[in-house]
Formats: C-alpha cells, structure tokens, sequence
C-alpha cells in the first residue's frame, strides 16, 4: 500500500515535524508541498533538516495544487480547512492541526476564536475513552492543540475514575516553535534566551475551551481549569503540570493510571520517583507522565512531557492518518527521543 500525501504549510514548523515523519513513513510518497508567500522557493531553503526534499518546489496553497492525494495534511493558520476540505471530496482523508474543527460547540468557537463555526470533526486524541473509535476510517481529523494533547492526557484518568474534584489548575511551560514561524517580537532569541515569561494568564488563552472540553466528555460532567501557558527559552518541548483537589476517596491513583494506559503505545507512564522532562521526549512521538499526591494540599500532581511538534501535533496527526487508513496505529512512528 502506497499512500500520496500532500503538505499544506510546508515552509512551517508543523509542516516540516509532518515531512520529517512522513519521510520515514513506509506507506506513504510525498506529493504536493505548498506554501503561502514563501511559494515558489524550495523546501531547502526552509526546511535544511529534510535533505530528500530539498529541491521540492513550494506550490501555492491552492485545491489544485492539493487535489489529486489520497491525504492532504493542513498545517495552516487558522481559518484555511472548511473551504479546502469542502473542495477535495469526501473520499481524500484531511488532517486539519489548525483550530477550525476541534471545538464542538459553536457559542465556543465566536467566543475564542470569533466569526462562524466551520463544524466539529473527530477529535485527533486517540488515548482519549471514545476517540479511537471515531478516527478508524474517518475522513475528516481535528488535530488537538499542543498543550490540550498533553493536559488532556495528564488529566484525562483522575477525572474518568473521580479521582479528584472537577476543577484543575495547569501551569505549562512551553519552548517557542509552539509559536510557530513567525515573526513576532517577543519570540527574538534576544527576548526569550534567558527568560521565562507568562502570558495568556487568567483563563485567556484559546486552549482553555477545548481543555476544558476534553475533561469535561471525560468527567462526564462539567470541569473547570485554570490555565497558565509558559514561554520557555527552548526550540520544542512541553512541560506542564497540572492538579486538582482530591476526592473524599481517591484510592490508589497511580494504579489507576497504570491500568488507563496499559497497552497505549505513545503514553509512558514513568517508574515511580522519576518526574518527566522534555529533553526525554523531543522527536519521539510520546507523552511522559507521572502521578502523585500531596497529601497535605490534598491535591493530585500530574506532570507530563511531550514534543510540542511531534506527539503535540504532526506525530499525533500521522497517528491519527493511521488509525483512519486501517494501517497500524504505530505504523512509522518512534516513542524514541534525542538525548542529551
Ligand atoms: N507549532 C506547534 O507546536 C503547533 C501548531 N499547530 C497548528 O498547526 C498550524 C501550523 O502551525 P505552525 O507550523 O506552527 O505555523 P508556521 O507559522 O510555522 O507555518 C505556517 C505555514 O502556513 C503557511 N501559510 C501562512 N499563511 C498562509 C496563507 N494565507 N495561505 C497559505 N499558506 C499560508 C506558511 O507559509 P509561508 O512560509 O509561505 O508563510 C507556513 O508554511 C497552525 O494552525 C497551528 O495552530 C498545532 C499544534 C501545535
Ligand atoms: C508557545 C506558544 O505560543 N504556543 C502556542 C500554541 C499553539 C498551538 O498549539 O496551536 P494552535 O494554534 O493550533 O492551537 C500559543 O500559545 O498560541
């Protein structure tokens, strides 16, 4: 089976973490790369690491250049996908790492985002109770977030066991490629190298609804979360570390977590006393998490690490182009990381 994937953002850093996977993929050929201003260059120019693609030009990212690929990953800005997906047919498997489809509920998407709902489709989180199912022979994929896949996952069994209250507080540190190519001030070395910094505090940033709705499907009932990113001085990687007041009867939480994850192959549940690290996970396609209590706060403690670009985005997407073509779910993907 050979699959022809194209590339939608290809001069980006998504697009370039998809490339990199794809290149290794034994099922797949590279098509289509295209761009925005930067069509018309070569991939080389942007994308050094890639050397098979090197002289691939970038096409404009039109339906034309797209169609024609039994797999087209859209790792656009925001606002590209419904029209571009509308216009491929039904048949071609879309992997949206954009925003547009992950929210389901439409009063959610004006608020944080603005303008008019494009519509829900299956959430890319295959570890989530329920998700698994929905992206076997889907068609359509709603890539999670960076820091949802990762708070999600860390959360996700205290909530789906009443381990803790549904109220959560996450403080996740973030390095820059989460930021994506761009240009913006505050991601100069000469701002970040150094400096840690807080933003989108105060229940601001646009992860907290969908947060907020992966643990409340997974709850069964409404959650809070108060959410905290962190702008770290480094390229990749997520750490965040998230708690929740224990229930009146919590049991053994970490055997609970153990029996959540037994047999998924991306989320390592570390050997007790080991706490994740980022390094640890950078490239590979996995989420590291430990689980603790503190007994005196009476609070759980769920740290949990993952390559921002990789398990956090084009590693889960390949994941979930896996799960939805019938290949094997782990089909060119590694849990290895770069190190040190
Ligand atoms: N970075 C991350 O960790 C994560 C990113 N995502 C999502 O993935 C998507 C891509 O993010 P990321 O790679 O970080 O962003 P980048 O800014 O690094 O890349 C954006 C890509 O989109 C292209 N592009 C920009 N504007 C247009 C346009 N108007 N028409 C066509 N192409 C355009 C750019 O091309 P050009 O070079 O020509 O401008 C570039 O290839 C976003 O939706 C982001 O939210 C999701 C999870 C994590
Ligand atoms: C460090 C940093 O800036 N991170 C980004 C995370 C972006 C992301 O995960 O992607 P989506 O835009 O697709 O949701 C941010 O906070 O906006």
């Amino acid at each position: 089976m050979t699959v022809r994937v194209a590339v939608a953002g290809a001069s980006g850093y998504a697009g370039g973490e998809l490339l990199r996977l794809l290149l290794g993929h034994p099922e797949v050929e590279v098509g289509a790369l295209t761009a925005g201003g930067n069509a018309g260059t070569t991939l080389g120019q942007h994308q050094p690491h890639l050397v098979p693609l090197a002289d691939r030009v970038l096409a404009d990212t039109t339906v034309d250049a797209l169609a024609g690929h039994e797999v087209v990953f859209l790792a656009l800005p925001h606002g590209h996908s419904a029209e571009i997906a509308a216009a491929l047919g039904d048949d071609v498997l879309v992997v949206d790492c954009g925003a547009d489809h992950r929210l389901t509920d439409p009063a959610a998407w004006r608020r944080w985002y603005g303008g008019e709902h494009a519509g829900s489709w299956p959430y890319g989180l295959p570890e989530l109770p329920g998700a698994r199912e929905k992206l076997r022979g889907a068609r359509r994929i709603a890539v999670p977030g960076c820091y949802p896949t990762v708070v999600s996952l860390a959360l996700a069994p205290a909530l789906a066991h009443g381990l803790v209250e549904p109220n959560a507080v996450v403080v996740a540190v973030s390095g820059t490629s989460g930021a994506g190519r761009n240009l913006k001030p505050h991601l100069l070395g000469s701002e970040v190298m150094g400096s840690a910094s807080a933003y989108g505090v105060g229940g601001t940033h646009r992860h907290t609804p969908e947060i907020v709705q992966n643990l409340s499907v997974v709850a069964g009932r409404p959650v809070s979360v108060s959410f905290t990113p962190v702008l770290a001085p480094m390229p990749r990687g997520i750490l965040a570390t998230c708690t929740a007041p224990l229930a009146a009867d919590p049991g053994d939480v970490r055997a609970a977590y153990a029996t959540c994850y037994d047999g998924e192959p991306f989320v390592h549940l570390l050997p007790e006393g080991r706490w994740p690290t980022t390094g640890a996970t950078l490239g590979g396609n996995a989420v590291h998490l430990q689980v603790t209590v503190d007994p005196d706060a009476g609070r759980l403690v769920a740290v949990a690490a993952v390559d921002n670009l990789t398990k956090g985005t084009a590693g889960g997407a390949v994941q979930c182009m896996n799960l939805a073509l019938g290949l094997p779910e782990t089909t060119g993907l590694s849990t290895l990381g770069v190190a040190p």
